[in-house]
């Protein structure tokens, strides 16, 4: 049983709810820090079964199946901070987090070479018409041949999104001697010998393999569609293990079908199924040169050991101490420990607010007037919101949350210890 100040939860009261098979490292994280409560399910959950659970739940953990929509969130009436296990967070309306002062945490770069090792493995086996020969000798068909097939050395893989995971992707494929161009909506410094080009179309126009790497946003959705399917290369390989939306799956579909495209690895898809008992859709289904994987381009064991720990580490800070450093959505605050067991005597209170002009001054002026010390004050506000952590003698923490809760444009306030 731990013992909390009685304005502040016992953290084996603290409910988290972890969805989606999460590593054990996660538990064991959680476990360590003090963290009993952690219910852990195989599968996400639908849309009511989550509106129903994520009620009385204070941390919640998810990988990429979860949609976390406006609609859910507004039934998360204690729903202190959101974990996603991976590096996508289009799957959360962070917007409306926001909004509800929740952050949201992910792990930015924890399965970045996972991702990259498999999708530079799969531009060889395409590049050399494998899967296709692979799925004829299951048949019983023999097809020695070499037509069609190329070494990767000296070939232009054009990257699609220079961030992590393309830069990665980058550096390994230029061991193997090809030649990398990218294209990104900002300007990247190149690593080793890449090259950025200034347009999509001039990148598709000479890369041998196109592979996507950018993230799922308004301006993603079907950014590969018929149009750029024509300005590639006759016979270019397709690779796609971004987001599912980022390509018009039927336009894909036909550029096999016309063999304007020669083959296609693809690990995401606009609709997945929700659990592996559920049957997976797809026009790219029966296509001998196309290897489909049911997203796990960062489902290894080092990846997923790395995510668990690191997101469930960061979940832990935000619940301890009140960092929110790496947040996606929310002001950044990095934090020194504030307690010494036994020998301190302040406690640390949390005020998120509108990001209006005068709060801060409104709080201190409410501190003073019941003679309230401030021992330490942190800030940082974002376009939305603002973030204050307020050290305090402890005995005064029970007014002090008082006066915050009252202060006008605040979204919440809780005390940590
Ligand atoms: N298949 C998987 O299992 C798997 C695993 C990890 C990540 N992902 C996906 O891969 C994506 C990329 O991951 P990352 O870590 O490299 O992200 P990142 O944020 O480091 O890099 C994304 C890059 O895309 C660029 N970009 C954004 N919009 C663009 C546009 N319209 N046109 C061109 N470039 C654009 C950004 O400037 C950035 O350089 C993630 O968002 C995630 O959706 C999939
Ligand atoms: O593990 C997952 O479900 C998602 C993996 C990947 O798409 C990511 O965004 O990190």
């Amino acid at each position: 049983m731990t013992i909390a100040n009685k304005n502040s939860l016992a953290k084996d009261k603290i409910k988290i709810l972890l969805l989606e098979g999460l590593h054990p490292s996660s538990i064991e994280e959680l476990k360590l820090k003090g963290y009993s409560n952690i219910e852990s399910l195989k599968t996400s959950l639908s849309e009511s079964e989550l509106i129903e659970k994520i009620a009385d739940v204070h941390f919640i953990g998810i990988r990429s199946r979860t949609q976390l929509t406006d609609k859910v969130l507004s039934h998360a009436n204690k729903l202190v901070a959101i974990g996603c296990f991976c590096i996508g967070t289009n799957q959360v309306d962070l917007k409306a987090a926001q909004n509800l002062g929740i952050p949201v945490f992910n792990a930015p770069f924890s399965n970045t070479r996972s991702v990259a090792e498999l999708v530079l493995g799969e531009a060889l086996l395409l590049l050399r018409g494998i899967p296709e020969k692979s799925a004829k000798a299951h048949r019983g068909e023999w097809f020695k041949s070499a037509v069609g097939s190329v070494e990767a050395r000296g070939k232009v893989l054009g990257i699609i999104g220079y961030g992590h995971i393309g830069m990665q992707l980058g550096i390994l494929a230029e061991t193997l001697g090809m030649r990398v161009h990218f294209y990104d909506i900002e300007t990247k410094l190149p690593l080793g010998n890449a090259r950025q080009s200034p347009t999509l179309e001039s990148l598709l126009a000479e890369a041998d393999v196109v592979s996507l790497h950018v993230p799922e946003t308004a301006q993603t959705h079907n950014m590969i569609a018929q149009a750029q399917f024509s300005a590639m290369k006759d016979g270019a390989i397709f690779i796609n293990a971004s987001r599912g939306t980022v390509v018009d799956i039927n336009a894909l579909a036909q550029a096999l079908e016309c063999k304007k495209i020669a083959g296609a690895a693809i690990d995401v898809f606009p609709v997945e199924p929700k659990s592996n008992d559920d049957e997976f859709f797809s026009p790219l289904r029966g296509f001998d040169n196309v290897i489909l994987t049911p997203h796990i381009g960062g489902s290894t064991k080092e990846a997923q050991a790395n995510i668990g720990l690191e997101v469930a580490t960061k979940l832990t800070k935000y619940s301890d101490n009140g960092s929110s450093l790496s947040a996606v959505n929310f002001p950044e605050v990095s934090l020194p420990d504030h307690t010494i067991p036994g020998l301190t005597s302040t406690s640390r209170l949390l005020h998120i607010h509108h990001n209006q002009p005068g709060v801060l001054t409104k709080i201190n002026n409410a501190f003073a007037e019941h003679n309230i010390n401030i021992a330490a004050q942190y800030l940082q506000t974002d376009d939305k919101i603002g973030y204050v952590v307020i050290d305090i003698d402890s005995q005064d923490s029970e007014q002090a949350l008082k006066e915050l809760k009252q202060i006008e444009g605040t979204i919440r306030a809780r005390i940590l210890h």
